[in-house]
């Protein structure tokens, strides 16, 4: 049996005299209630509370869904990209704010993006694979010094690789991305598997695209007032630009940021960045039928018309299997020709190699499709170091490579050791020959005029290095942030933990606020007992 309520109404005598018990109103048995009750509780205004509780949780969802600023930021978050390059790898340390951020803006000054190097290149390691890991040690110690203790678990690591282990057979290329593997595992950083790959050219050029537009600030806006991109690595060279024109498949890419769609060639030119394009000229130079017409060779001499003049070189050089005959096989010493026209024609032989396989409608380098090159372009990398080696201006033209090519190519090596003694000898070797590859390569190759001002030569743009690894940085965040947009009205929950605790909040308030309604709503109720009955009754108490 239900015990009895434990207020008395105000006539009541001390003993439940039940005779006296009547029904009571609800109102009355409610004054009595407030009577009884001790002192007089203001009972909270239940409207007030709850539409108090309503306004609150409108406001935290008006902040969820319509923050003031895209999203604030919740602290510096990092993120760890290592670029596998040919001739060194390089990582780079993003810090940004860790917003579940609508908006993209990097710092990528000293506060924002910290890099470092080492040499050589993964694909160094082709003959002992297992030491490919071993070489990014230095590297993840140094991400370690940048990145907070307490971030590291949180921090993703990637390894991507270019050209260099592209020239590699498949199954070196596997070992040795199987050792970075291991070492980036126990790295202390966030990794998987599938986070260490070797790139395509094409992504490669579609990077260092995204990074150039995102530094010239024309990234998101008109595709026509985008700018192009050639960049002259180790072992290959990229070209991506947005074009209006048809493309065959392999080279037609397009890039999605915000709501706009850029329709981009990509493509990227294996074997034919500086450093390899430099030794497969040799070859070239040593093979039969490009010495049938130039007596490169004589008695086991070579002559090279890509090294100034008074340079000699006694090997062993690695020839790459190829075109060679035994005769030129015995080659005892590399002369320098010095002479900046021959090594332009031999340069553009080289591009042209291939040509015969070419099945589209225009193939400006080997057999590849290669579009008309449209608007302004950015020229980096070896284009880049070439054109500060000579002291020329970012807006320098085709012609002042020739003019400057020319007479370096016909100096004296030993002068030029003793004038630059700062500089790295392969690097000041390569300056003759790379002088002539440039102007063979864009203007031979591509049809860019010798006073064309649309290229502009620079590493940097503002304070953000024009390094396909931002680019891929900046693609990546541009993702999430749009995949975070569109989920965001789905209310699908991000990882962020302040998203989390405004989600809980709102969550929390409304229960409180569906708690105090059913209270509410919930007839209050009271067992009294009927004297003239002679039993109890349950009665609902009235609301004020
Ligand atoms: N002259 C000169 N060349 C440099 C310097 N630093 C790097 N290089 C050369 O410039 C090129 C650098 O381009 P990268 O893209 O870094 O080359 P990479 O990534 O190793 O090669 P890929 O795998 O083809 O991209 C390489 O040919 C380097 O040898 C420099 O300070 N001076
Ligand atoms: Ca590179």
């Amino acid at each position: 049996m239900r015990r009895l309520n434990a207020h008395k109404p105000a006539n009541a005598t001390q003993k439940m005299d039940p005779v006296r018990l009547h029904l009571r109103s609800t109102a009355r048995s409610s004054n009595f209630l407030s009577r009884n009750s001790g002192k007089q509780q203001p009972r909270p205004n239940l409207c007030i509370l709850v539409s108090v509780l309503i306004s609150l949780s409108l406001l935290l969802c008006y902040l969820f869904l319509f923050p003031k600023d895209p999203a604030p930021s919740w602290g510096k978050r990092y993120t760890i990209l290592i670029d596998g390059g040919s001739t060194g790898t390089r990582i780079h340390v993003f810090g940004y704010a860790g917003s579940s951020g609508m908006t993209l803006a990097f710092d990528f000054g000293d506060g924002g993006l910290a890099s470092m190097r080492v040499n050589p290149g993964l694909s160094a390691y082709s003959g002992d694979p297992d030491l490919a890991g071993r070489s990014l040690q230095e590297l993840i110690e140094f991400g370690k010094q940048r990145v907070p203790r307490d971030q590291w678990a949180h921090t993703e690591i990637r390894l991507m690789a270019t050209a260099g282990m592209r020239l590699l057979e498949l199954p070196i290329q596997y070992k040795i991305l199987d050792s970075c593997r291991v070492a980036l595992r126990d790295s202390g950083f966030k990794f998987q598997d599938e986070w260490a790959s070797v790139i395509t050219g094409s992504d490669e050029g579609i990077y260092a695209w995204v990074v150039a537009n995102y530094a010239l600030g024309t990234l998101g806006g008109d595709p026509l007032q985008t700018t192009g991109i050639v960049e002259l690595g180790g072992a290959s060279a990229q070209v991506t630009f947005s074009t209006g024109e048809s493309l065959p498949t392999e080279f037609s890419r397009t890039v999605k940021f915000g709501n706009i769609t850029y329709n981009l060639y990509s493509h990227s030119f294996l074997h034919l960045g500086q450093n390899v394009a430099f030794e497969s000229l040799r070859e070239l130079l040593l093979s039969r039928e490009y010495n049938s017409a130039n007596d490169n060779v004589r008695e086991g001499v070579l002559i090279d018309p890509c090294v100034p003049k008074g340079y000699s070189d006694t090997g062993p050089w690695k020839f790459l299997p190829g075109p060679l005959d035994n005769k030129n096989r015995s080659i005892s010493i590399i002369q320098s020709g010095g002479n900046f026209s021959e090594c332009r024609t031999a340069a553009y032989k080289l591009l042209q190699e291939g040509k015969d396989k070419c099945t589209h409608r225009q193939c400006y380098i080997g057999s590849a499709f290669t579009p008309k090159l449209q608007g302004k372009f950015l020229a980096t990398e070896n284009f880049f170091y070439t054109s500060k080696f000579f002291g020329l201006a970012p807006e320098a033209l085709l012609s002042d490579f020739m003019t400057a090519g020319q007479h370096f190519c016909g100096e004296d090596w030993p002068a030029l050791k003793k004038r630059h003694s700062s500089l790295h000898e392969e690097d000041l070797l390569h300056y003759c020959f790379s002088s002539a590859y440039i102007v063979a390569l864009l203007h031979d190759s591509l049809g860019i005029s010798l006073d064309d001002r649309r290229i502009r030569f620079t590493n940097q743009v503002g304070n953000v290095p024009l390094d396909w690894a931002l680019g891929a940085f900046i693609l990546r965040s541009s993702e999430s942030v749009d995949s975070k947009v569109t989920h965001r009205h789905s209310m699908i929950v991000s990882d962020d933990p302040h998203i989390l605790l405004l989600i809980g909040g709102t969550l929390i308030i409304f229960a409180l606020i569906g708690w105090f309604i059913s209270k509410w709503r919930k007839p209050q109720l009271k067992t009294i007992y009927d004297l003239e009955k002679g039993r109890y009754i349950i009665t609902r108490v009235s609301r004020h």
